[in-house]
Formats: structure tokens, sequence, C-alpha cells
């Protein structure tokens, strides 16, 4: 039994053996060709490269397409909403936009031969975030948020450039009531353009509801850890990929492309520490029935680099690393670091909620996600894009924190609602 209240212990930590191992790792910035999503259309941004993830090492031109829909242009740092004074509009962006966006060498450039940039080498130039606030942040909060809220949430997301917003569950309202108006959710959004609102499916009962409500994307989440398979799901890690091979042939036949959680990929609540080649086994499972992408979840937001690394070797002698993203909570505020380590090992898709909201109702004492704002600072502050409007972003944050009565989990927001209060008053 491990407490979540304790960290794993460095002796139960792998050791990291020599920070060599990561620059095996830098595949730059390789996106999924289309046809590799397996079900349904979809985008794909960045260069293309070879399903051995070795990117041309000519960092040349750096493409875009898409595919299906709409994309958002790159708005200005600048451009912001007209909000109140002390809020997001009123904001002096200037020495921000500095610091946040001050170029630094990534993966798209030319080697300039300093040693002190090789680290970031294997950085991808563009990274696509998963919004999860809506689903993983408003999940396990006391007081049930209004339909009304999370759709103006979700709309406020989608219009800071996010491409990806993850949108609720299909889940048991027995087991979730604050999400038992997925339905709602789903029927009030499922038009927006230039996003893709993937929602969480547990078996064909929730498929079946999403689909009708309009989801063009679904996710399915496996653990792990036994014991957290059962206490989330009340079934077996081995019964869950029953139910979710069923839910991916069911999808297919739509053309509708799922997504794969894996939880707990280095710790859990109940049994500790997770070993690398359980991850792997089920990354492998999800990949193989045909999800398109797997996110690997820190549920509880106890790993560190020096767990990460193993994981994701263990994991991406298994499956692609461009169909890899990274899922972590800030329980013992890991997260940056460890999202930084992944793309050096080249994963490319990070998840993170707005305002850092979240954690799981069956994973006592996690945290939250990483706060989208604090991803997207530190993003702009390497030189990679992600399409995403801070002054819209932090409008979203500021939004739903005030409805929540508390302040933002991000230290980003918090940082620059300092600063402005300071400067604007
Ligand atoms: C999986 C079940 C449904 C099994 O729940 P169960 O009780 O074992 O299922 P059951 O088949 O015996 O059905 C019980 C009742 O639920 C109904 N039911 C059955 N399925 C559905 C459905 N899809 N939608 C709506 N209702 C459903 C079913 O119809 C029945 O209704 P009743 O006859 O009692 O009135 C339940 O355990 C459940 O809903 N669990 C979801 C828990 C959850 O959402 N947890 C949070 C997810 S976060 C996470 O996993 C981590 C992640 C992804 O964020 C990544 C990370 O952070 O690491």
């Amino acid at each position: 039994m491990s407490s979540l209240e304790e960290p794993l212990r460095l002796d139960k930590l792998p050791a990291l053996s020599n920070i060599d191992q990561v620059y095996r790792f830098s595949s730059g910035a390789c996106r999924p060709v289309p046809e590799d999503m397996g079900m349904g259309n979809c985008w794909i941004e960045g260069r293309s490269c070879s399903s051995s993830n070795s990117c041309n090492e000519d960092f040349g031109e750096y493409k875009q397409e898409h595919v299906t829909w709409r994309r958002h242009k790159r708005n200005s740092f600048h451009r912001t909403s007209s909000l109140g004074r002390g809020s997001v509009a009123c904001r002096n962006m200037g020495e921000f936009d500095y610091l946040s966006n001050h170029h630094h060498p990534s993966c798209g450039d030319n080697d300039t031969g300093e040693s002190k940039y090789k680290l970031f080498k294997g950085v991808p130039k563009y990274v696509k975030i998963v919004e999860v606030g809506p689903r993983d942040g408003l999940q396990n909060e006391k007081t049930v948020v209004p339909t009304s809220v999370k759709i103006k949430l979700i709309r406020k997301l989608v219009s800071s450039g996010l491409a990806v917003v993850e949108a609720t569950s299909f889940v048991s309202p027995k087991w979730v009531p604050q999400l038992a108006d997925a339905k709602d959710v789903m029927e009030a959004t499922q038009n927006l353009e230039g996003v893709r609102l993937p929602v969480l499916t547990p078996n064909l009962k929730g498929f079946e509801a999403a689909v009708a409500a309009g989801a063009k994307e679904v996710a399915v989440f496996a653990s792990a850890s036994e014991s957290f398979s059962k206490s989330n799901i009340n079934c077996s890690i081995e019964e869950s990929l029953v139910r979710y091979r069923a839910v991916t042939s069911a999808a297919k036949k739509l053309s509708i492309p799922v997504r794969g959680y894996v939880s707990c990929v280095v710790g859990c609540p109940v049994e500790g520490y997770i070993s690398p080649s359980k991850v792997a086994y089920v990354a492998k499972e999800l990949h193989n029935m045909g999800c398109f992408e797997i996110s690997l979840g820190d549920t509880v937001g106890v790993a560190t680099p020096g767990t990460v690394l193993p994981m994701l070797e263990a994991v991406m002698a298994v499956v692609p690393v461009e169909k890899l993203a990274v899922h972590f909570h800030d329980t013992y505020g890991q997260s940056l670091p460890n999202i930084l380590l992944s793309l050096q090992m080249g994963i490319s898709t990070v998840d993170s909620s707005v305002s850092g909201l979240g954690g799981c109702p069956y994973a006592k004492g996690a945290s939250g996600n990483v706060a989208t704002e604090d991803v997207v600072y530190m993003l702009n502050g390497l030189g990679v894009k992600t399409n995403v409007d801070m002054g819209k972003l932090l409008s979203a944050g500021e939004y739903i924190s005030q409805f929540l009565g508390r302040p933002s989990g991000s230290k980003t927001a918090i940082a620059i609602s300092r600063r402005d209060s300071r400067e604007c008053c």
C-alpha cells in the first residue's frame, strides 16, 4: 500500500541512468498521416515521417494540412476579449509577450552548434493540446456545474484556438452525477466548427448514447492498475479491454475515431508503483484494437521525470511515438518537467485542463490536471506552436474560476492577473 500523501520513494524509482537516453528519442514533430487514425477522417499537422518515427533531419518547411475541418488562424497574443478593468482585456501584454515568446531554437531550427540547445532538439515544433477541462476538470466538482456554464466554457475554449476539447462523459450518472447532462452538453456543442469534441464512453451503452447525441469522436479509458480499474469502472483490466474492443469495433463501422486512455501509468492510489511493462501491455492492446491515439495518464500525479522516462521507453517500444499523448495531474508539481521530458522524447500531444481544474472521483487525493495556461506559457517559451490565443484562454479560465468561486489553479493565470492588477489600476 502506498499513500498519495507520500511521493514514490527514491529507492522505488528506476534509475535514470543517463540523460543521453533522451537523445535517442529525438524524433521531432512527427505527426500521424491521416490514414493512421484508423477510423474516420482526421487531421494532421506537422511533417510527414516514416513509420520508424525517424523524421528527416532536414528541419525544413513545417507543413500544416487540414482534412475535414476549418482551422483557426493563430491569433495574436494581444487580441483579447473585452472584459472589464483588471481582467484580460486591459492587460499590457508587451513584457509578457517578450518573456513567453522569447525564441529559443527548438527542433525546427538548424543546429546552432550551441550545446545548451541540444536538449531542445527533440522538442516538436507544434504541440497539439487536448483540453480536458470540461470533462476531467468538472467531473469531480463538489457542486454540479449548470449545463449552460459548461456550454459557455466549451465555447470560450474553442474560441481560444484549442483544436480538441474533451466535452463530457457518457458514463453512469450514478457513478459521476456531475456529468449527467452529457446529452445536453453534446447536443449544444456538436456543431461548433474548427474543433474536435471527444467524449468518454466506458461501454457500448455509453457509445450508443454519445453517437445519438451527436458525438463524432469518443474515448475509452483503461487502467494499468487492476485495483484502479475495479474502483473506476467496476471491472478488471481484461474485462475492460473486452468492452473496449466492442466499442472500437462499433466505432469503426461508423468511422468514428476512438482515443484510448491508460490510467495510473506510474502510480496507483492502492497499488503504489506500477511497472512500465503493465502500462505498455494496456497501451498496445488499445492500439491494436484501433485507438488512433493513446493518452498516458498519471492519474494521481505522482510521476517525476525519473519515472516517466522508463514508462515512456516501455510504451514507445510497442506503440509508435506519434500515436502517444501524455496526461499529467499536478499533485506534486511535476507536470511541466514531465511534459518537457515527454516532448524531448518525441511526444507532441499533451492533455491539460484550463485553470488546472480536475481530478478523478475514484483517485482520492489526486489534484487537478496540469493547467493549460501553464503548458501554453512553457511551449511559447520554447518556441513551440500551439495555435492557442493566450488572452482568450485566460478569459476562459477566469470565467470558470469565477463561477467556481476560487482562484485559478494556473500559476501563469495568477501571475498575469497579479501583474495586471498592479499595472492597470
Ligand atoms: C462503467 C460503469 C458504467 C459500470 O458501472 P456498473 O454499475 O458496473 O454497470 P452496470 O452495467 O451494472 O450498470 C449499472 C447501471 O448503470 C447504467 N449504465 C451502465 N453504463 C452506462 C453508461 N455508459 N451510461 C449511463 N448509464 C450506464 C446501467 O444501465 C445500470 O442502470 P440501472 O439499471 O441501475 O438504472 C460505471 O462504473 C461508470 O460509469 N464508471 C465511470 C467512472 C468515471 O467516469 N470515472 C472517471 C473517469 S477519469 C479516468 O478514468 C482517468 C482519465 C481518463 O481521466 C485519465 C487519467 O487521469 O489518468
